[in-house]
């Protein structure tokens, strides 16, 4: 058995070396492959060749690829939750003091001095100037925090242990990131509520049509005077004329995010990185590994983790049997019809696990002898069976 992973973007050397070069051929030049492994790469306009089963997105963030058109033909997608949050998070709080301390304006100035040859004439011109670069404290803050999830926890525990007050929002959070968040967190009913309040407002929420322009023309005169926002999400889910016009009328007193416009240059109060929060060897390395072992364990096992359109699945092989797995649509006598096409080909099943999420089910079933040629095709001409395998 053997795969070919077509790569796109930098993905760290660490993730790539878990392919084993004698099952896999890995490389940004693979042509029709079975899986695709990538950052940032948009694959919206992409082609899906017919033998894709699989692309894994070394990150948290799916929308750049086009997750339903992805189900439609049976292709797993694979994110690498919380690989990457501790890496937002450190930048996060540095988003938090640059908008707090004179800290860029503050070396600019610094650095202009260039005129000055003399130390001691430096230093005290430097004394006489600083009162320009006094900032504020975090201690005693207020944080807000929109969408508490891998990232969205962290940075909540990290504003605690500054001495801050953490307000969160998250209307959709699940069990195990409830579980995850800390208890003194105040939780907020609305997104309204929470921008009235907080000095502070950090997003860590998907870019998914609920949450497009989520900061708009309408709620942003609901933030506290002199507020900052912090934005190391996306940049669909604010609406940058909105802040700029924010920002102008000095409602906001800074952005601070990962995404800049052309219409942030030059502005003091706009700082804006080029979406580098996940840039770092650790969370590049994390991603990478998280990614790949995922993409090995489909394509050679069939096994689901951290799908964001599959459910999970994860089935022991029994020794010495040969494994089908089939993707169909969620409606019932699917399977049935299935096992009757394997009873009618005398096929004998040792283990088998179904499981669905919205409009898919996926199933694994581990045979007792290698079938016969006809099988696979025999399965795939099941009214509703969307993709099959023999592994
Ligand atoms: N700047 C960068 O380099 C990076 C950016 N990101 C972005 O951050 C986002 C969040 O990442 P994670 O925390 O790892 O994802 P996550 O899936 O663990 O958490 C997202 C949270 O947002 C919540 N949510 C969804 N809709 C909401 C809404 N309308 N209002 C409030 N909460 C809502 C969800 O319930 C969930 O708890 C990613 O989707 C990605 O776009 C992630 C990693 C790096
Ligand atoms: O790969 C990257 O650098 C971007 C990471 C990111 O935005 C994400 O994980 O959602």
């Amino acid at each position: 058995m053997s795969f070919k992973v077509q790569t796109f973007n930098q993905i760290a050397e660490r993730g790539l070396n878990r392919f084993d070069p004698v099952k896999y051929q890995v490389g940004s030049d693979q042509v029709e492959p079975d899986a695709m492994l990538l950052r940032s790469q948009n694959l919206h306009d992409c082609v899906f060749n017919k033998n894709l089963k699989a692309i894994a997105r070394a990150g948290a963030g799916v929308n750049n690829v086009p997750v339903d058109a992805c189900s439609k033909h049976g292709i797993v997608v694979f994110n690498t939750p919380g690989a990457n949050a501790n890496a937002v998070k450190e930048l996060v709080f540095c988003a938090l003091l640059l908008a707090s301390r004179g800290i860029v304006d503050g070396m600019r100035f610094a650095e202009g001095l260039t005129d000055i040859s003399d130390s001691s004439v430096l230093a005290a011109r430097l004394e006489k100037e600083k009162k320009q670069f006094a900032g504020v404290e975090l201690y005693g803050k207020k944080l807000g925090i929109v969408g508490l999830g891998a990232i969205g926890s962290m940075v909540a525990e990290m504003a605690l242990a500054l001495g801050m007050e953490v307000l969160g929002f998250d209307p959709a959070l699940s069990v195990d990131a409830a579980w995850r968040l800390p208890n003194q967190v105040q939780r907020m009913e609305s997104l309204q509520a929470l921008l009235g309040q907080a000095d502070y407002v950090s997003l860590h929420v998907p870019a998914i049509e609920q949450t497009k322009n989520l900061i708009n023309a309408e709620n942003i005169g609901s933030f506290k005077k002199g507020a900052v926002l912090v934005n190391f999400a996306r940049e669909s889910i604010v609406d940058p004329h909105a802040v700029l016009a924010a920002l102008n009328a000095g409602g906001l007193a800074r952005y601070v995010c990962d995404f800049p416009e052309p219409e942030f240059r030059g502005r003091k109060d706009i700082l804006a990185m080029p979406h580098i929060g996940a840039s770092t060897l650790e969370a590049e390395e994390n991603c990478a590994v998280m990614a790949a072992d995922q993409l090995r364990d489909f394509l050679e096992n069939g096994n689901i983790k951290n799908s964001v359109n599959f459910p999970p699945v994860a089935m022991p092989r029994a020794p010495g049997t040969c494994r089908l797995t089939f993707t169909n649509d969620n409606v019932s006598g699917v399977l049935g019809h299935v096992l009757s096409v394997l009873a009618d080909l005398q096929v004998n099943v040792v283990d088998m696990m179904n499981k669905s999420r919205g409009q898919l089910a996926y199933n694994i079933i581990d045979m007792e002898a290698e079938p016969s040629a006809e099988l696979q095709a025999a399965v795939a001409a099941v009214e509703h069976v969307i993709a099959v395998r023999l592994i």
